[in-house]
Parts: structure tokens; C-alpha cells; sequence
């Protein structure tokens, strides 16, 4: 059973450049934090080491007070929602079972109503092939997909990579509400920049120069938190956008 993810003193670089620099965090069983930090900080570099696509040049990962890499149980009792997930060109119920092979015709409808594909599946059924790399779908619907398929799986552990990428607001609220319900008793690894997803999560630790340098809960964090700040930030180019302003 899962009971801690730590990362400790861990560094990486790209080709000599350090993305994470003596890079510390926990994260104990049933939490749920949100990874917080400008683009290019290094938050999916974070998610790949979790992965194990990946490996620290420095420092240790360790699952449970063990090394992640020996760690054969990982992918069992993880669950993860990326932008990359991959679409095989079969029919949408194959691309269903491969998350879990015992669910039931009943049970993938559901996970597909849950994802917001309720209207996607009025004209489609579980036969519907998806095309070469989901090249017969969108990329919101590609997002929902596979977040059906996380939904028939029960994983220990959440990792949502900007899991509403491409998902448009009408059913995004509704899609929200979902995973908060899936995710309830669980851990929650979140990397977004919407703020909608972030109350998801009661906690975020903010990434930047290759460190977590600043870990609370949202509701104690003071007026002058780094991430009262990045989120300023972020709906003041929000507003400029908006407005047609040049950014
Ligand atoms: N395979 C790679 N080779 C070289 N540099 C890379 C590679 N992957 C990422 N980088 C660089 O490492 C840095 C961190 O990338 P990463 O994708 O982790 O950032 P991020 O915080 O997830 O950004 P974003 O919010 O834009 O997705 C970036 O400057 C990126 O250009």
C-alpha cells in the first residue's frame, strides 16, 4: 500500500542546463497537491521522474522509504491523465478495456458519461474506431478518453497533467466535479495552469529555479505568497489577452 513519495536532494538537467536543482518534496497518503509553476520550470520534468521515464542525475526518489526504481508495484497503483496519452487505432472500446479488461459494456458508458462525453457517444458507440494516434477524434475528446479510462480504474495514486487540456467550459465544470468524486480517497499528484482544477487539490507547492519554494494550504497562504503572486500574474495576461492588448 502506498504511503509516501519522497524526492530527495534530486537534481536533473537537459544537456548540462539543471531543471531540478536539490529538489525536496513529500507527498504522504490521501494528499492532494497541485504543482505550481511558470512554464518551463520544470513540473513535467517533475511528472516524468515520478513516471521513472526518467532518472535523477542526483539525489533519491523513494516510494514507502525504498528506492522508486525498485519499486515493481508502481504502475499498478498509479493513474495518470496526460496531454500525450496515447490513442491506439482501434475501436473505442478496446482503447477502454486496456485501463481495465473486466469492465463491463455498462460500466465504460458510465466512464465516458463521467468524462463529459456524453454527447460525443449520441451518434457513436463503444465500436466506433478512433483512428491512427485518435486521428478520427479531438483533442478535448482525446483528453476525455482518456480520462474514462482512468475512471475504470481504481489507482492509489492521481496524476493529473493538465488533464483539461482541450476540454471546452460547457462540460468542464461538470468534468471537474467527476474527478473531485474519483479522486476523493486518494492521492493527487495536479500539474494545471487552470485555476477551475486547482480546488481539486487543498495544497500546492510552487516550483521555481528547480525547487519547491513555497509549500501551503490554500486557505493559510498570506497576501504576499509566491502563489497569490503567479496567479496574479497569470489573470493579469488573462485580462490583457481578453482586452487585445499585444503580450
Ligand atoms: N527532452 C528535452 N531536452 C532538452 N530540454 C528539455 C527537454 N524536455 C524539456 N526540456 C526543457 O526543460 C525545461 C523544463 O521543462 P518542463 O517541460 O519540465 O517544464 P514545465 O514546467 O512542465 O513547462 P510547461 O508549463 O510549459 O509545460 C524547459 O526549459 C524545457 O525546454
Amino acid at each position: 500500500m502506498f504511503e509516501k513519495l519522497e524526492f530527495i536532494d534530486v537534481s536533473f538537467e537537459y544537456e548540462g542546463r539543471k531543471i531540478l536543482d536539490n529538489f525536496n518534496l513529500e507527498i504522504t497518503r490521501g494528499e492532494k497537491v497541485a504543482i505550481v509553476g511558470s512554464s518551463g520550470e520544470g513540473k513535467t520534468t517533475f511528472i516524468k521522474l515520478v513516471l521513472k521515464y526518467i532518472s535523477p542525475h542526483k539525489g533519491k526518489i523513494l516510494v514507502n522509504g525504498k528506492p522508486l526504481s525498485e519499486f515493481e508495484e508502481w504502475y499498478k497503483i498509479l493513474g495518470v491523465l496526460s496531454q500525450r496519452a496515447h490513442i491506439f487505432n482501434r475501436t473505442l472500446r478496446d482503447n477502454l478495456l486496456i485501463a481495465n479488461p473486466n469492465a463491463t459494456e455498462k460500466e465504460m458508458y458510465r466512464a465516458l458519461e463521467l468524462a463529459g462525453l456524453k454527447k460525443f457517444m449520441q451518434n457513436r458507440d463503444l465500436d466506433t474506431v478512433l483512428g491512427s494516434d485518435g486521428g478520427n477524434i479531438s483533442g478535448g475528446e482525446r483528453t476525455r478518453i482518456a480520462l474514462a479510462r482512468l475512471l475504470l480504474r481504481e489507482p492509489e495514486i492521481v496524476i493529473l497533467d493538465e488533464p483539461l487540456e482541450g476540454v471546452d467550459k460547457l462540460v468542464e465544470k461538470e468534468v471537474i466535479n467527476n474527478i473531485r468524486d474519483f479522486v476523493k480517497d486518494k492521492t493527487l499528484i495536479l500539474i494545471s495552469h487552470r485555476f477551475s482544477i486547482l480546488s481539486l487539490t487543498d495544497e500546492f507547492a510552487v516550483l521555481e529555479n528547480g525547487k519547491i519554494v513555497e509549500r501551503g494550504k490554500y486557505h493559510e497562504h498570506s497576501q504576499d505568497s509566491l502563489l497569490k503572486r503567479f496567479f496574479k500574474a497569470e489573470q493579469e495576461l488573462t485580462e490583457k489577452f481578453r482586452k487585445g492588448d499585444s503580450i
